[in-house]
């Protein structure tokens, strides 16, 4: 009742670690699983003396993804200090952008989909700042003591900021799904949820229709697509609660407890932090270049070029969905299925490729509602399928030219599965599933079937089309299935109207 009353409202901050080899202002090894504490440069562990030497691959990195999500990347951008004080972090401070962030203002468009929804969605990038990871704190609760293990930290970050533009968690997690595909196709971050390459910080508050936007919480570091919609639907639902009760939302951080669903206050919520923000006095300005501002520079070789970076940019997912929807013809939720998951875009392009006169919906049905399934079923992935593009093509050939049925197709390719070297048309004729098309046997079976249900026939007399449908079924067992159902009914509609 209550949620036609209040509008919910979120804004997420994204990090993502950077795919690259070492660190962003180290030469330490940047890999995830090592032995603790072996992938640690002095510079990482704070030891005085020590200075940053900012990794271009990093910077190369940010950039192509600023672009992808179509920001404004600054030609000038800044360090800064964030002070705190962790266990995990040894310098006592975080190396961020906070003055003049890498990039800023660009929009992602995403899908939402459920059964009976389906729509496109906009949000808008606020924008995205280079910075270190921390370490991690491990702590051993039977012998009461933490420890430290530093090889997260200064391995380099994007911290991608968006606009207050989610209305709840539905949106925001097909969002970070979205950006996970982005970023995966980008190849800028393998943004492994679990591994925790890719987190998310939920910022969550409420507010009635046409008032000002309600007082933020934030719920910090949700490791899975779920935490994202299932922290926020809680989060909005204890607000409103709290609210509706006569309290108020604090502006507070919160973590969520996957154990119970729910979020909970993290311990440091009675400090207000001052992180005494202070420009990184060992970092210059980062500058970078386009075409034309780059003939000014004598020397290139540090140089990072924009417009080469744009060059380098692959078609992402959106580009690919609406470049599927206009060569193809097919409809925005069958190619939205085909780019969600890795490979199938290939798959259907090398069948429709090898078999150009098969009609493109009929691949993508064959693929989204056979193939997924049967591959689900048997383990498998597009990438290790069994079933070579040019069989699943002549399998659906059989189906275009009304060899075998729609329903003997499913049979067919579960055959397929087992036997990769037999050809479909092989399986058909060994197994004989080849449909029945002569009309003479098709008739007989037909008139058989009349004969056989005169009270049918009445019913169907009496206007209800329904009644066709259950004969042409009957006819269609009567022909061991192998009837060509659409034949089949043609004869029995000209039967009874003859008759
Ligand atoms: N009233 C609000 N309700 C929900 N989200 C909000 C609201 N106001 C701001 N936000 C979102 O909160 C986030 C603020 O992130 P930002 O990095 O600017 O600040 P921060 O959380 O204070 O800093 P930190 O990086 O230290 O966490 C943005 O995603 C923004 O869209
Ligand atoms: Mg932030
Ligand atoms: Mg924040």
């Amino acid at each position: 009742m209550w949620s036609k009353q209040w509008k919910s409202v979120v804004g997420l901050e994204i990090h993502a670690q950077i795919n690259t080899e070492s660190k962003l202002f180290s030469g330490a090894e940047n890999k995830f699983g090592g032995p603790t504490n072996t992938q640690v440069s002095l510079f990482d562990a704070a030891f005085p003396g020590t200075l940053p030497v900012l990794n271009k691959g990093c910077v190369e990195a940010g950039v192509l993804t600023a672009l992808a999500l179509r920001c404004t990347v600054n030609k000038v951008s800044k360090f800064d200090r964030k002070h705190y004080f962790y266990a995990d972090l040894p310098a006592g401070y975080q190396i961020t952008q906070q003055r003049q962030p890498l990039a800023v203002k660009g929009y992602v468009d995403y899908c939402i989909s459920d059964k009976n929804n389906f729509q496109t969605k906009t949000a808008n990038i606020t924008q995205i700042q280079l910075e270190q990871d921390s370490g991690k704190s491990l702590h051993d609760e039977k012998d009461k003591i933490s420890l430290i293990d530093l090889n997260r930290c200064g391995t380099g970050l994007m911290e991608i900021v968006t606009e207050p533009d989610f209305s709840d968690g539905t949106d925001a997690s097909a969002f970070v799904k979205e950006l996970q595909k982005i970023l995966q196709t980008i190849q800028t971050c393998d943004c492994k949820m679990e591994e925790g390459s890719l987190r998310v910080d939920a910022n969550i508050s409420v507010h009635k229709p046409g008032e000002r936007l309600g007082v933020r919480t934030e719920v910090k570091n949700l490791n899975s697509i779920k935490s994202v919609s299932k922290a926020i639907s809680f989060e909005v639902k204890r607000q409103i609660e709290l609210l509706e009760n006569g309290g108020v939302v604090e502006n507070e951080t919160r973590s969520f407890d996957t154990e119970i669903d729910e979020t909970v206050p993290m311990r440091d919520k009675e400090v207000k932090t001052d992180y005494r923000f202070m420009p990184e006095p060992n970092l210059p300005p980062l500058h970078l270049f386009d075409n034309e501002s780059v003939k000014t520079v004598a020397s290139k070789i540090s140089v990072i070029n924009i417009d080469d970076i744009q060059q380098k940019l692959p078609p992402l997912p959106e580009d690919t969905r609406k470049r599927l929807e206009q060569q193809y013809c097919l409809k925005r939720r069958d190619v939205a299925v085909l780019v969600d998951n890795s490979g199938l875009v290939d798959y259907f392009e090398e069948v429709m490729r090898l078999s150009p006169t098969t009609n493109a919906k009929l691949v993508s049905n064959f693929i989204i509602n056979q193939l997924l399934g049967v591959l689900n079923d048997k383990k498998f992935t597009i990438h290790n399928c069994p079933v070579t593009t040019d069989d699943f093509g002549r399998l659906i050939d059989l189906v275009q030219t009304e060899e075998i049925s729609y329903s003997t197709s499913y049979k067919v390719l579960d055959e397929m599965f087992e036997h990769p070297n037999i050809t479909p048309e092989d399986i058909v004729e060994q197994k004989d599933w080849r449909q029945i098309s002569d009309t003479q046997v098709l008739t007989n079976i037909c008139e058989k079937v009349l004969e056989e249900h005169p009270k049918i026939i009445a019913k169907y007399r009496k206007g209800k089309l329904k009644y066709l449908h259950t004969l042409v079924n009957k006819a269609v067992i009567d022909s061991n299935n192998k009837g060509n159902p659409r034949i089949l009914k043609q004869i029995m509609e000209d039967l009874l109207d003859n008759k």
